[in-house]
């Protein structure tokens, strides 16, 4: 039985760059945080490669010949994803499956999927690998390719779960037999679920003393409808029962359903794509039908663009260059495309001719349409911060690195914006708030870029008087108060929105401890939730994983964006696990809370919040402000307020300095040398008025968000 109903995940994302030219160093991506040199040229860098303990020799020893992939028929290929909760193992298994088909040599270096250097440093997993393994079924005499997909845990990446669930027939759904079905199990088998795969259940993590495979099992049934029966107990860590996992993806998982005949037409779908320095644009792609050769002329359906393909290649781990890509294989097309820009992931690659034929005689029955295959969501970014240099003369330096970084991270989005107390800068779109902390972590370490960065706001939508549509705003200067306040008598326009604001929804799955359900339900109504599931996943005996409890609410995104998971896990001392997905938008009371000093507003640090929060968070944030602002010669007045109504104030006695008074025997070069540092100083400070505000207020302020709490 489905004890989730109608629940679907529709996730925050889809996105970008994809499978890595591992024997290059150059590849790309958005995540490589080693340090490096700022780049000199204008061409995007090189993503940072973790160093590994197995050599490239070895592996390439283990390469089987081209030949040998290419030759199974498409009924012996099976394209699967491992899904799972965060660590939970799915890094781990993916190590074993390569190593018992041989991809790689025994006892190698651990996660050897997780290439990036923030992954191994974080031991995290935020890209999807893919990798091409070739299997000997013992039992059946038979050779299969097996396509694996491994894919990170954490929600910001979710997309990267979709994307290449888009590619597969089956998922190994992976659940850690001493912790039981977590939130994003939760999330996960329902985008399998949306994608009718073959799920096959496994159990992991059995050698732990904690292990209770039987409640594990048990939940499955309630939880999923699974059948216990079906689950493959396995430890990936000491190797035990992984075989099985491979007989079960053999007899589990369908053969890809595309058409491999002669006549077929080549459909290839772009999982991914990422820039590398020598070779261009290097995109990630399932072949669904048909076949691609070295020379083909392809064109991107969506795009239009047309170009000639240059190079071809499996992951098996290290890349495998090939002539061609047959139905079934998944691999990476370079092209004579240079412009990763032009890539469109989730696009539909055909041959030109095949189009241009498809234009000029569409035959009776229909055999010469080209259509596009049903790709996954464009990524969506939802938290918006605006980003300032910390001096203005480090706007071009930052204009550069942003430039750069979005090239290889296609999924931020960027448009600038200029505040009047922080000079020009960027208004930045991420998929989550760890997407913006790890785009902020790159600009300082790679572009040496060091950013101010405004508290995280959701997109709203805003109908204005008189408008038929709404329009986004992500960012509090963006919101025209005054005209949203003239609706008196303005008619609405038939047909339309009523006017105000509507804020972005989740749907939140939260997994915890019996224990703990009374916090955490105080936590989501404080945080203005609704509650729509409550339901116990205990199994038979009421123990160990079985003594779970499934929430669900419905929140506004606003409320969850920032430090809710931060906060979930301090109440439930990290037990509770937490995943969610969008849910359309709501009409709500929201109001722009802007801050004053000395009677000036400043922009950087006004934010748009629920109304019944504007008084709490007016108070901490003048109080917090009364703590960082350092005294001026003058009294400064700090006031929040919405609209004309101030709701908070305090303000600092005056405090006088002169920064000469004690030197006034001092020679007139050390005087010189005085000023001047007090002028690079000033160079740290931002004016609001006359009064100046050093930059680590604003940071300091920032970074705790606009919630105040
Ligand atoms: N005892 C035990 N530990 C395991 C087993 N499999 C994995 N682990 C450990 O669990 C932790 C997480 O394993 P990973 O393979 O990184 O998990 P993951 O699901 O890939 O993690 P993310 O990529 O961050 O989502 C590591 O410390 C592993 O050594 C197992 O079978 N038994």
């Amino acid at each position: 039985m489905d004890a989730l109903g109608t629940h679907r995940r529709s996730h925050l994302d889809p996105w970008r760059a994809g499978t890595s030219v591992a024997f290059d160093p150059s590849r790309l991506g958005w995540r490589g945080l080693a340090k490096k040199a700022p780049p000199r040229s204008s061409e995007p860098q090189a993503e940072p490669r973790a160093s590994t303990d197995v050599t490239e020799r070895e592996i390439l020893a283990h390469q089987r010949s081209p030949d040998d992939y290419l030759r199974v028929p498409l009924a012996n290929v099976r394209n699967f994803s491992i899904v799972a909760h965060v660590d939970h193992g799915k890094s781990t298994l993916a190590d074993r499956l390569l190593e018992i088909t041989e991809a790689i040599p025994p006892g190698g270096r651990k996660q050897y999927l997780d290439r990036l250097p923030v992954e191994r440093a974080r031991g995290i997993t935020v890209k999807a690998q893919s990798v091409s393994l070739l299997h000997a079924d013992e039992r059946t005499g038979e050779t299969y390719l097996l396509n694996l997909i491994d894919t990170p845990g954490h929600a910001d990446f979710s997309f990267e779960v979709s994307r290449s669930l888009a590619a597969c027939q089956g998922a190994l759904l992976l659940v850690d037999a001493a912790q039981g079905i977590q939130a994003q199990t939760i999330a996960t088998f329902f985008l399998a679920m949306e994608r009718d795969l073959a799920i096959v259940p496994v159990a992991n993590k059995i050698d732990s003393v904690n292990a209770d495979v039987e409640g594990t099992g048990e939940q499955l049934e309630s939880v999923f409808g699974i059948d216990a029966k079906e689950l493959v107990p396995i430890s990936a860590k000491v190797g035990t029962n992984v075989d099985a996992v491979l007989g079960a993806i053999i007899d589990r998982v369908p053969a890809p359903g595309g058409d491999a005949s002669v006549n077929a037409k080549l459909r290839a779908l772009m999982l991914d794509c990422h820039y590398d320095s020598y070779r261009g644009a290097v995109a990630s792609v399932s072949v669904v039908d048909g076949v691609v050769k070295i020379g083909d002329k392809v064109r991107s359906m969506r795009t239009g663009q047309t170009s000639e393909v240059l190079e071809l290649g499996l992951m098996t781990p290290e890349p495998l260059r090939v002539r061609e890509l047959t139905a079934g294989r998944v691999g990476y097309v370079i092209t004579s495309q240079r412009d990763v820009r032009a890539a469109k992931i989730g696009d539909t690659l055909v041959l030109e001719r095949d189009y241009q034929k498809s234009l000029s005689a569409v035959s009776t029955d229909g055999s010469d349409v080209l259509t596009p295959l049903n790709a996954f969501r464009e990524a969506k970014p939802m938290v918006f911060q605006g980003l300032f240099p910390q001096t203005g003369d480090d706007y071009e330096k930052l204009k550069a690195a942003v430039e750069r970084l979005t090239l290889n991270d296609p999924s931020v989005t960027t448009q600038t914006e200029t505040s009047a107390a922080l000079g020009p800068g960027f208004r930045c779109g991420f998929l989550g708030l760890l997407h913006a902390d790890v785009f902020h972590q790159r600009l300082k370490e790679e572009f040496g870029a060091e950013v101010i960065a405004t508290a995280p706001t959701v997109p709203y939508r805003v109908v204005y008087p008189g408008e038929s549509s709404a329009v986004s705003v992500s960012s509090p200067m963006q919101l025209d108060v005054e005209r949203l306040s003239q609706s008196h008598g303005v008619p609405r326009v038939e047909g339309s929105d009523p006017v105000g604001i509507s804020e972005p929804m989740v749907d939140a799955t939260i997994v915890c401890k019996n224990e703990h359900v009374g916090k955490i339900v105080e936590l989501c109504v404080d945080r203005r939730g609704t509650q729509l599931e409550h339901t116990h996943m205990s199994n038979s005996a009421g123990t160990g994983s079985g003594d779970r409890v499934l929430l669900r609410y419905r929140l506004p995104m606003g409320e969850v964006a920032t430090d809710f998971s931060d906060e979930l896990k301090s109440r439930t001392s990290g037990y509770a696990t937490f995943d969610y997905e969008e849910s359309g938008y709501q009409q709500s009371d929201i109001v722009r809370l802007d801050v004053l000093i000395n009677g000036q507003s400043v922009d950087a640090l006004a934010g748009l919040i629920h109304r019944d929060k504007a008084q709490r968070s007016g108070k901490a944030w003048v109080t917090r402000l009364k703590e960082i602002l350092p005294r001026q010669l003058f009294e400064v007045k700090i006031q929040a307020a919405v609209g004309q109504k101030v709701l908070a104030r305090e303000s600092i006695s005056a405090y006088k300095k002169d920064v000469l008074a004690n030197y006034y025997a001092m020679d007139k070069s050390r005087k010189q040398k005085l000023l001047n540092k007090q002028k690079k100083g000033k160079k740290y400070m931002k004016s609001v008025g006359s009064v100046e505000i050093p930059n680590e207020a604003f940071a300091g302020l920032l970074s705790k968000g606009f919630k105040g709490d």
